[in-house]
């Protein structure tokens, strides 16, 4: 009897370090030019080799431009070298790259999906905090420092403290217009931005399975913004669905025998974790951040706290018991790794069409990799937000993350279907509301925050 964590976490103990530590084997690195650079360039300079570059991916993700026609530019002052060392260390080092104008290029917890470079029961790790989002494909992968990942570049192993476990089950189905990112919303709400510290959380129960491949990432992506470890979701025949045919997935009869071993990537009835939290899906409703941490969340129909705290409100321009629907903004921004694959888009898309953006608004839409925005281009999305009003962009983090170029400006009221509403995150002072898409999308449209289910059509 043994959960999921469990089971990938003792298929990859090298050796145990102490009664709370072992050295773990890694199957994959990710990196991205903010971070990897660094962990790239500092291993070359040690005369250390990666161990196998094979297992190594690189992608330009966070510092590079979005605007059309990018080549090498970046909105970041001195960002340049994030990009040229990043290229220049990964040709040297023989690993994997999705440079600028690869075809393949993206944001990395797009990317590795998309490619089938995270798969079922393997190890991944990247210094990035949203490493958490490739656990939904029934992986252990989590975020890592640069110095972490300098060790597992040149080992292939890491020393890890071993995680509590939890489960969260879903009871129910959602209701329509409910998305997997208000579930993800209403859990930090309730049980807090800490509530998954030290935890690998698996998210189960009805509502869970019912999720598509894709939506499930966008849970899985705020396991951290929860304070976890990681999050993971068992692997089931939407997870195959999704993968088979995915150009670094086993093929032919490789891919059989994959299937059936990953078919036993479940947590055994009887399994035990250190915490459960069980919640009805008909309590999820869609969800909007008010504050300047994730857990301050609520009802898109709901109302700032009475007792909210007052540094919140000043940053964010609020009044205690303000309803947040019918807030004017000025930004909205769709992308991220939590919400730019296509079929967030596309649910954005619905809502856009045939409206406009309303004046005053700057929206723009960023698909997560070159793969999404040639789907969403083939299918006339593109044309929809653009027709809309919206910007169409080259896909990466952009305005996910202020890296010191472009922004939103100061007290600038922007709704973003990004993971995080800290105080100056999409440029200083700016102020951020966190929601799904769809809800990105009616407020743009309406210029003001509003509840999406208003603007679906039949
Ligand atoms: C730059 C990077 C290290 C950072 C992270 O780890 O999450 C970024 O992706 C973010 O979302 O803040
Ligand atoms: S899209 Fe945003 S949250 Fe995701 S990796 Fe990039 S900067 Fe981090």
């Amino acid at each position: 009897m043994a959960s999921l964590f469990e089971k990938i976490w003792s298929h990859h103990v090298v050796a145990a370090i102490d009664d709370a530590t072992a050295l773990i084997a890694i199957d994959r690195v990710f990196l991205h030019e903010r971070t990897g650079s660094v962990a790239l360039k500092s291993l070359a300079e040690a005369g250390r080799p990666v161990v196998d570059p094979g297992r190594v991916f690189a992608t330009m993700d966070h510092i590079v431009s979005t605007r059309p026609g990018r080549g090498d530019a970046t909105e970041m002052p001195g960002g340049t070298a994030f990009i040229t060392e990043t290229r220049d260390a990964a040709r040297a080092a023989g690993i994997n790259l999705f440079d600028v104008t690869d075809r393949d290029q993206g944001i990395v917890h797009v990317v590795s999906p998309e490619l089938g470079i995270v798969l079922p029961g393997l190890t991944l790790v990247c210094p990035d905090s949203h490493t958490c989002t490739q656990g939904a494909m029934g992986a252990l992968a989590w975020g890592i420092g640069s110095t972490e990942a300098e060790h597992a570049l040149a080992t292939g192993t890491l020393r890890v403290t071993k995680p509590k476990t939890m489960r969260v089950t879903v009871e129910g189905r959602l209701a329509p217009g409910v998305t997997a990112k208000d579930l993800a919303l209403h859990l930090i709400a309730r049980f807090g931005a800490a509530g998954g510290v030290d935890h690998a959380v698996e998210y189960a129960g009805e509502a869970v399975r019912a999720l598509p491949m894709e939506a499930r990432l966008t849970l899985c992506n705020m396991a951290t913004e929860f304070g976890a470890f990681t999050g993971l979701i068992a692997p089931d025949a939407v997870t195959f669905d999704y993968l088979k045919g995915r150009r670094h997935a086993p093929a032919g009869a490789v891919w059989d025998a994959a299937v059936a071993q990953w078919q036993g990537l479940v947590s055994d009835n009887g399994s035990m974790f250190h915490v459960e939290h069980a919640i009805s899906a008909n309590e999820v409703v869609p969800m909007v951040s008010w504050g300047t941490s994730v857990q301050q969340s609520v009802a898109v129909d709901g109302r700032v706290p009475d007792d909210a705290a007052t540094r919140s409100l000043e940053y964010m321009g609020l009044e205690a018991g303000q309803a947040v629907a019918g807030l004017p903004v000025t930004g909205a921004f769709i992308g991220s790794c939590t919400n730019s694959r296509l079929s967030d888009l596309e649910r954005a898309a619905a809502i856009v069409r045939g409206r406009r953006v309303a004046d005053g608004v700057r929206a723009l839409v960023v698909p997560g990799s070159q793969a999404v925005k040639r789907a969403a281009e083939a299918a006339g999305l593109d044309r929809v937000f653009v027709e809309a009003g919206f910007e169409w962009r080259e896909s990466g983090c952009s305005l996910c993350f202020y890296a010191g170029g472009e922004s939103f400006g100061p007290r600038e009221r922007v709704i973003s279907s990004t993971n995080r509403n800290f105080e100056s995150r999409q440029g200083p002072g700016t102020r951020t509301h966190i929601a799904s898409p769809e809800t990105v999308a009616a407020s743009a449209i309406a210029g003001k925050i509003a509840d999406a289910r208003d603007y679906a059509r039949g």
